[in-house]
């Protein structure tokens, strides 16, 4: 049409400009720059304080767990009972993991994260819970996390015994074959673990060490290979966000360098890395399971200017169609049901579709399934 056919108070839009590129988070050139991209800065609120305090809590000795003396686990039970119920965390040693095998699973990261963003596979697509992704360009606009991930599944049923090592083979290819043998390893030993820390905790909610125990048998759960690279600026940014995890536990294997953060006491301690020991926190799920009672840790991790920081993450999750509900003994009229019913599935499809998991996931989440429920059911919440 001639431009003199419009009329002369019609405003001719210009085209709109292009999207921006989505930053590209290469560790290489990034952690060499002073200046941070600005999507890396966190709002003064969420900035690291300096120097928190260190916060010092006695590990528990699992392997005194692990004798079955029942005087032991009577004492064990009420030292995570407490940990539990005040901050959702505790720290374990003489857990029966070999130190060789977490000492692979940690030179495996230095080989992985060490190549070139090239040589690296492609990013997660948004939605999907697995893959490699360098600080979620493509998933956030704004308080980018300072870290590149590898995440990858790991399945406690018989039909899927290697399926880190397929993963690693058939995904990420032959060069990482090795990998996926120390990863498939590093995965069953934490299968191990977190069943057996079930039981410790079914003992401290009084339930009885199988009722959990049985509730996670065939679990399907996430590792992730958190790699935070140094930072000029460590005080302005984030490598993970004050969140909850909204799985049922994690078990964090944090290298020599500090930069775990809990949130105690109104405020944020640093916890003392210690390679002999797991930190062990509940997550949003396993909050809801024990109906409120113990909580999920709020927690973050700090960069820092100097060296890498690496840590390994295991989070036990059930299978996704499981329902989750408290058993019934920790239902009263004292204790009134504090969540509703859900599947592992409609969380994790939350925290992957709706919602950048934080320390209010399941709080939001829940208020998002009672509004879907409510408009039976359809897809957007907000359409009813
Ligand atoms: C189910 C999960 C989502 C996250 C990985 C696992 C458990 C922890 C979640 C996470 C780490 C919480 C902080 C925000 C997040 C986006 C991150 O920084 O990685 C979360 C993970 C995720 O959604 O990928
Ligand atoms: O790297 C850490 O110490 C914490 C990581 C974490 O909280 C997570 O990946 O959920
Ligand atoms: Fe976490």
């Amino acid at each position: 049409m001639p431009i003199d056919c419009f009329p002369s108070n019609m405003t001719i839009m210009p085209p709109p400009p292009p999207p921006p590129e989505p930053l590209v988070f290469d560790a290489s050139i990034l952690q060499h720059q002073a200046n941070l991209p600005s999507q890396f800065i966190w709002p003064d609120h969420e900035k690291p304080c300096l120097e928190p305090p260190e916060l010092a809590i006695p590990p528990i000795d699992f392997g005194s767990f692990l004798t079955g003396d029942p005087l032991a686990v009577s004492k064990l039970a009420q030292q995570v009972n407490e940990a539990c119920k005040k901050h959702g965390f505790f720290v374990i040693v003489n857990h029966g993991v070999d130190s060789k095998l977490i000492a692979k699973a940690h030179e495996g990261m230095n080989m992985f994260f060490g190549k070139q963003l090239s040589e690296k596979p492609v990013q997660r697509k948004i939605g999907e819970q697995y893959g490699y992704a360098s600080s979620f360009t493509g998933r956030f606009s704004s308080k980018l996390p300072w870290k590149e991930t590898l995440s990858f599944r790991y399945c406690a049923d018989n039909q899927s015994s290697n399926i880190v090592q397929e993963y690693f083979l058939n995904v990420m290819g032959e060069e990482f074959k090795q990998f996926g043998k120390v990863y498939q390893e590093y995965c069953e030993a934490m299968n191990t673990l977190s069943l057996g820390i079930m039981e410790l905790l079914g003992v401290s909610l009084g339930v009885g060490n199988e009722y959990f125990r049985d509730f996670f048998e065939g679990n399907d759960s996430i590792m992730r290979l958190n790699y935070y690279p140094p930072c000029q600026k460590p005080e302005l940014t984030l490598g993970t966000g004050p969140h909850c995890d909204p799985t049922s536990l994690t078990i964090l294997h944090q290298d020599h360098v500090s930069g775990l953060q809990v949130f105690v006491e109104e405020k944020w301690h640093s916890v003392t890395p210690d390679p002999e020991a797991f930190v062990v926190n509940i997550g949003d799920t396993f909050m809801a399971l024990s109906n409120g009672i113990f909580k999920s840790c709020l927690h973050r991790a700090v960069v820092n200017n100097v060296t890498v920081r690496k840590s390994l993450a295991f989070f036990l999750c059930p299978k996704m169609d499981k329902v989750v509900k408290p058993p019934n003994t920790l239902v009263d009229y004292k204790n009134p049901r504090v969540y509703p019913d859900f599947t592992w599935l409609a969380l994790s499809e939350f925290t992957q579709k709706h919602y950048r998991a934080d320390m209010k996931t399941l709080d939001v989440f829940t208020t998002w399934l009672q509004q879907k429920n409510n408009c039976g059911g359809t897809k957007n919440a907000s359409s009813c």
